[in-house]
């Protein structure tokens, strides 16, 4: 049998790496079993995942044994392991009960206290993670391990990846090629906005386990954006020449075009280097620079536009940028200016100290570029600029920040790429392009003419990311990005209110977690031909006739091609929210909620709200990512920010900008967990002065039968989550409504909650969402809050102090 096209490319991608084909075979096979042989989050970044996932199992073959956990598990298949986690069935106290269904203006004095409520969203008094955290250890410590099948590697990759992230808190990260297709570790941003306010409360509990999110896509990294740079400055006139292009997503007809605009001189070039980009004030700039000595006879300096146009085209087939804005040559300026920023003035301003205090001319001259040695481009980077420039979506490489890493550096080969692994010392390169002495020719990126005070301002400096702004008064705080770069946009944090600086600790998650026990699995070959649209090609929305996907909204697209929700679909939702009883309720024979609260004697099910999904196109699907029929997968695309209120509520969010109705806003994001994990988690914190942030995923039970634990199922922002986690209530006209999106999977004990402006929503205006307590609910566990919604119809009518 011929050999498939795609396994060809795979050991074609790693012998690029440097790794040889027996290891790419092996670790194909698994990777592909923890795939179920779904190629495309494999293939996804040029085989990003797989690469990864070799130079770790690698390095954790150098430490002697794989570890789950810190349990030594047997190398080949990890089977039989037993690690620490997991937990038996946890059997006692009833957990959380469930709100009632909420009342709404014009109905206050129905009798809807007695009738089910869609939602849970309750409040509790907690004290430290840190509680949290020894008494789950407590629990763990006495849990029977349980035996691993085959049928768990993908949660077991996940987990044995948990313990490659704990041990490079210890210990410098290396290898690592990119970002990986599993997120299940802290992110590894270098400036961590968060981690260096002075927050003492950092939770620590386990990591959960990632859940790969369909519009997954390598996070930018600029090392990889310099490599292209390198790539096309070299390869274009290379083309000219009569040479193959290799195939890596530009193509041909782009390179010859490129090929063949107006070059100028080598010499040229030689003499002053081509500048590609400066600060503001000119004083710090980026080029190109070659030795011509060793070039070949065919090299002309490309026209640079062309250069950033086919580095462009790559960034956007590689990273999936989506913004049409994002430009090479504004990267690159950023990359100058905020050199000089992280430099100079604007960090005196801030009062901020750089995390290495060497002066740059110092570092500098120790590094000056030789004529004929390696030639080294170092800057230094600060988050804010370079992620404005990309939307947010930037990820500073990880290196940065370490020292003694391994990364692969490009050299460039007259007969293309070939990569290799640099040494990166600490204060020394971060781009390295020089290649060994008996290659042809090379193209670096020069900061040799970098000028500050007169001396070469070369050095690699990491500055403080605490961007916390204090006026005079200091009343005024804003923390740059609370997603730490994780969404498309930063998302700022501002209390004008009073000093508190920011929202207690917590992990930003841009997708949802599974926390530990929660059975999410999304097998392709679940996904029937009816509930994808493999034929489709390019923009569902611009079909004639729907395609299957839009079977689940009755035959018509939930969204409009502005990507806002129908109208039509919108009222329905709505209805469904203020007129509940028109709709139907369903009550489970065996409901999983009451079961976690006494599994012996449950009692009766008090009903769940059936809701309206939206289902968008995913994976199986033949759409482009930017079909009109997947606007939740792709995320975040508003500006939003997280504010002090002035009610008294805590932090709240908003947008910077006019929303129109039926805008995605955000996804609620946080750990998966089943309710006998929630309801755990609450008995152990019925001490702590903390809230919780649980919603059921309740909106489909019915159709079910009878759910297991593992799939009856929560999400709880409380430890990790996203922005939505501060959306504060509001007992009637709240301007958002959550809406249940399928993506992954029909099953619907797995969905997404997508927040939807309800009705048009002015810039700066308070992000609403009606959680659906019953304030009047005594018989409740955890005690409501004293609501401050200030709506009319406010059910919350206790007196109050503060209203
Ligand atoms: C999901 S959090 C919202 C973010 C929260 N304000 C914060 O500062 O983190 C839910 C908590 O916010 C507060 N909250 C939300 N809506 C409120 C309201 N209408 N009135 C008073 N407090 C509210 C309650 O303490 C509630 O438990």
């Amino acid at each position: 049998m011929a050999p498939n096209q795609k396994v060809i490319d795979a050991h074609r991608a790693m012998r690029e790496m440097g790794i040889s084909d027996g290891t790419t075979k092996e670790y194909l096979k698994k990777l592909l079993k923890v795939y179920d042989n779904n190629w495309a989050p494999i293939e996804e970044g040029n085989f990003t995942a797989l690469a990864n996932y070799i130079f770790e199992s690698e390095e954790l073959k150098e430490q002697g044994a794989e570890r789950v956990n810190g349990v030594d598990i047997p190398r080949d298949d990890c089977e039989a392991a037993p690690f620490e986690g997991e937990v038996s069935s946890f059997s006692g106290q009833p957990p959380l009960k469930r709100p009632k269904l909420e009342k709404h203006l014009g109905d206050i004095s129905s009798d809807a206290t007695s009738t089910p409520s869609p939602r849970s969203y309750l409040e509790v008094e907690r004290t430290e993670h840190s509680q949290n955290h020894s008494k789950n250890k407590q629990n763990q410590s006495v849990s029977a391990p349980r035996t691993y099948t085959c049928q768990d590697c993908e949660d077991l990759y996940r987990r044995c990846r948990e313990s490659v992230s704990v041990s490079r808190e210890q210990k410098p990260e290396s290898r690592r090629y990119s970002p990986t297709y599993l997120t299940n570790e802290k992110p590894t941003a270098v400036f961590d906005s968060m981690d260096e306010l002075p927050i003492n409360d950092s939770p620590q509990f386990q990591v959960p386990i990632s859940v790969i999110h369909p519009g997954d896509s390598s996070p930018v990294r600029i090392e990889g954006i310099l490599f292209f740079l390198f790539e096309y400055f070299y390869r274009v006139p290379c083309n000219n020449s009569g040479e193959k292009f290799e195939d890596d997503g530009i193509s041909d007809q782009q390179a010859r075009s490129a090929a063949s605009l107006e070059h100028a001189s080598i010499q040229e070039s030689h003499s002053s280097g081509l500048e590609i980009a400066s600060s503001e004030i000119g004083k710090v700039k980026i080029s190109l620079q070659f030795n011509y000595t060793h070039v070949r006879p065919d090299f002309r300096v490309p026209d640079l536009n062309a250069v950033f146009k086919m580095v462009e085209d790559k960034c956007f087939n590689s990273y999936k940028i989506d913004n049409p804005d994002f430009s090479i040559q504004k990267v690159m300026q950023d990359l100058c200016q905020s050199y000089l920023d992280a430099a100079t003035e604007i960090n005196k301003d801030r009062g901020t100290t750089l995390v290495n205090g060497t002066p740059s001319v110092d570092l500098l001259k120790k590094s000056s570029v030789q004529p004929n040695a390696n030639h080294v481009f170092k800057l230094t980077i600060l988050e804010s600029s370079l992620k404005n420039s990309l939307n947010g979506r930037a990820q500073i490489p990880p290196h940065i920040s370490t020292n003694d890493l391994d990364f692969p550096s490009h050299n460039i080969q007259p007969k293309g790429k070939l990569l290799t692994t640099t040494k990166i010392e600490k204060d020394e390169d971060i781009v390295n392009s020089s290649q060994p002495s008996s290659s042809k020719g090379w193209v670096v990126l020069n900061q040799n003419e970098c000028t500050l005070d007169g001396a070469n301002p070369l050095s690699l400096v990491v500055p403080n990311q605490n961007e916390c702004i204090l006026d005079g008064t200091n009343t005024f705080h804003k923390v740059v990005d609370i997603s730490k770069g994780q969404e498309r946009f930063k998302i700022t944090v501002v209390n004008e209110v009073c000093t508190e600086n920011f929202p207690p600790s917590f992990h930003y998650i841009p997708r949802n977690l599974v926390y530990q026990n929660a059975y999410i699995h999304f097998p392709l070959a679940r996904i029937g031909d009816e509930a994808c649209c493999s034929s489709c090609d390019g923009d569902c929305l611009a079909l004639s006739v729907p395609c299957a996907c839009a079977a689940e909204t009755g035959g018509e697209f939930g969204y409009t091609v502005e990507g806002l929700v129908k109208k039509e679909f919108l009222d329905e939702c709505m209805s469904l929210y203020r007129d509940p009883k028109k709709h139907s309720f369903f009550y489970c024979k065996d409901c999983p909620l009451e079961r976690s609260k006494d599994e012996n004697l449950p009692d009766k099910c008090k009903g769940h709200l059936m809701r309206k999904f939206i289902k968008e196109c995913w994976s199986k699907c033949g759409c482009h990512i930017q079909c009109g029929n997947r606007v939740v997968q792709r995320g975040i695309s508003r500006e939003l920010q997280v504010f002090f209120t002035r009610e008294g509520k805590g932090w709240g969010i908003r947008a910077l900008h006019k929303l129109p109705r039926g805008a995605f806003v955000c996804e609620y994001v946080g750990e998966i967990l089943t309710n006998s994990e929630l309801y755990e988690r609450n008995v152990q914190n019925t001490d702590n002065k903390r809230h919780t942030y649980p919603v059921l995923l309740d909106a489909d039970w019915g159709s079910e039968g009878v759910l297991k634990d593992e799939e009856a199922l929560c999400l709880d922002a409380t430890y990790y989550g996203n922005v939505a986690r501060f959306i504060n209530h509001r007992c009637f006209d709240a301007n958002m409504i959550d809406i249940p999106v399928e993506i992954e999977t029909p099953d619907h004990h797995y969905y997404h909650i997508a927040f939807f402006t309800s009705r048009e929503v002015a810039a700066m205006e308070e992000l609403t969402w009606d959680y659906g307590i019953d304030f009047l609910d005594h018989d409740h566990p955890i005690k409501a809050f004293q609501c401050l919604c200030g709506s009319k119809g406010c059910r919350d009518l206790k007196p109050s102090t503060n209203r």
